[in-house]
C-alpha cells in the first residue's frame, strides 16, 4: 500500500492506494478515530454494491462497527436532490449522530452524493471515500460534493474533505471499457495543465491504461493524485489556482446538462470540452497546434474529441451561462498555452466561444 498526503493544515488526510486494501477497510477507520459506539452508513450503487459491499459491511463489522447501508441507482441521475432525501431518510431513520461517519464506495457519483450527505447531516460529519473507479482518482480528492440541478452541474453543494480515501486497485477490474476511458480523461487532464511528460506517458500508454495493465495502471492513479493533492493543498476553496482543474468542464458541463446527466459520461463530455479548449487556444492566438496534440492523447484512450450533430450549439450555449467560474458578467475559461501549462483567462469573447463549439460539431 502506498501513501499520498493531502496537505490542509488540520484537515489534511492521507490517500492509501494498493492492491487488495478494501480488506483493511475496518482497521483503517480503528486508525482514523472513527467511533465503534455510533452507527456509520456506507452509500453505493447498484452497480458497485453486487461486487463490493458485502466486503466493507463485513469488514467493518468485523472491527466491530454497526453499518448500515443505502444503494442508489447507477448514474448521473442519482446526484440529484430527490435522491440526496431519501439517503438523507435512511440516515435519520438509521439514527446515525454527529460521531457517524458517511463511507462513500463506488465512482464521482455516489462520492459526491455521499459527500453533499455527509457536509450536511446535522451540519456536517465525518465522510471517509472508497473509490471504485478510475475517474476517481479526481473526485475523491478535494473536497468538492455535490449534486445536480437540472438547468446545471454540482449546483448545490459544499466542501468537505473526506478523512481518508481508500483506494483499492483491483476494484477497477470491473469497470467497463466505457467507464475506463471516461476515468482516463481526467488523468489526461491533470497531464494537460501541469505536467507534460505526464501527458505524453498517458499517450504513450494509453493500450496498457486500456487493458487495465496493473503497473501502469497505479503509477497513473498516483500520478494523477498527486498532481490533484498538490493544487487542492495550495488553494483548497477555489480562491484562484484550483481553477485550472476545471479545463475542458465549462463546455463539458453544458454538454452534460444538454445530455440530460446522460447521454454523455462526464469523461467523454470534457474530452470534448478539452479538445474545444485547445480550439479556443489557437482562436485566441495563445498557442498553435494544442488541438492536434491535445486530440491524439485523448484519442489514445478512446474518448470523443467532437460533438454529435443533432446537439444544439444554442443550447451549450445556454448551459454555459450557468458556469460556476463566470463572475460579474465575464466569461472565464481555463485556456491550455503548452501541453502541461494553462491559464485563467478572462472575459474571453462569447463570438470565441460559439465558433469552437460550431467547429466541434465538424471534424473537431
Ligand atoms: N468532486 C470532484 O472533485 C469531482 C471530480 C471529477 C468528477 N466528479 C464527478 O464524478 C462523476 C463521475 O464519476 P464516475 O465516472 O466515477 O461515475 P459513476 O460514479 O457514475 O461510475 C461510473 C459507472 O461505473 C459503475 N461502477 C463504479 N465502480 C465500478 C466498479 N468497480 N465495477 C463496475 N462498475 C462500477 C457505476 O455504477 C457507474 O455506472 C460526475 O458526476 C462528476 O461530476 C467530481
Ligand atoms: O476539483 C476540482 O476543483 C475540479 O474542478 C475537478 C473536476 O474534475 C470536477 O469535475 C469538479 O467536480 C468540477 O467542479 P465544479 O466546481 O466545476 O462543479
Ligand atoms: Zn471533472
Amino acid at each position: 500500500m502506498r501513501t499520498l498526503q493531502v496537505e490542509l493544515g488540520e484537515r489534511s488526510y492521507p490517500i492509501y492506494i494498493g492492491a487488495g486494501i478494501l480488506d483493511s477497510i475496518g482497521t483503517l477507520s480503528a486508525k482514523h478515530g472513527i467511533s465503534r459506539k455510533s452507527p456509520h452508513l456506507i452509500v453505493t450503487d447498484d452497480k458497485v454494491a453486487p461486487h463490493y459491499l458485502s466486503q466493507v459491511e463485513e469488514q467493518l463489522k468485523s472491527e466491530g462497527y454497526t453499518v448500515i447501508s443505502h444503494i442508489v441507482p447507477s448514474g448521473e441521475s442519482s446526484k440529484s436532490l430527490q435522491v440526496y432525501e431519501e439517503v438523507m431518510t435512511t440516515a435519520i431513520n438509521g439514527k446515525l449522530d454527529r460521531s457517524s461517519a458517511v463511507f462513500a464506495l463506488g465512482g464521482g457519483v455516489v462520492g459526491d452524493l455521499a459527500g453533499f450527505v455527509a457536509a450536511t447531516y446535522m451540519r456536517g460529519v465525518t465522510f471517509v471515500q472508497i473509490p471504485t473507479t478510475i475517474l476517481a482518482h479526481d473526485s475523491s480528492v478535494g473536497g468538492k460534493v455535490a449534486v445536480n440541478h437540472p438547468l446545471a452541474k454540482n449546483m448545490i453543494g459544499a466542501f468537505h474533505q473526506p478523512v481518508m480515501v481508500v483506494y483499492d486497485v483491483n476494484t477497477l477490474a470491473s469497470l467497463p471499457p466505457r467507464e475506463v476511458s471516461s476515468g482516463l480523461a481526467e488523468m489526461v487532464k491533470h497531464g494537460l495543465i501541469l505536467d507534460r511528460d505526464f501527458a505524453y506517458w498517458c499517450r504513450d500508454n494509453g493500450e496498457k491504461l486500456l487493458s487495465l495493465d496493473p503497473e501502469t495502471l497505479i503509477y497513473g492513479l498516483e500520478r494523477g493524485c498527486a498532481i490533484k493533492a498538490n493544487v487542492v493543498s495550495q488553494d483548497e476553496r477555489e480562491g484562484g489556482l484550483r481553477a485550472i482543474l476545471n479545463l475542458g468542464h465549462t463546455i463539458g458541463h453544458a454538454i452534460e446538462a444538454v445530455g440530460g446527466y446522460g447521454r454523455f459520461l462526464h469523461g467523454e463530455a470534457i474530452a470534448i470540452g478539452m479538445a474545444g479548449s485547445a480550439r479556443l487556444a489557437e482562436l485566441l492566438g495563445r498557442s498553435a497546434d494544442l488541438h492536434h496534440e491535445t486530440v491524439s492523447m485523448l484519442k489514445a484512450v478512446n474518448l470523443p474529441v467532437t460533438l454529435p450533430e443533432d446537439v444544439s450549439v444554442e443550447r451549450i450555449m445556454e448551459a454555459m451561462q450557468h458556469d460556476k467560474k463566470f463572475t460579474e458578467g465575464q466569461m472565464v475559461f481555463i485556456v491550455p498555452e503548452a501541453v502541461g501549462s494553462v491559464a485563467i483567462v478572462k472575459d474571453v469573447p462569447v463570438e470565441a466561444v460559439r465558433s469552437v463549439v460550431e467547429q466541434l460539431k465538424g471534424e473537431g
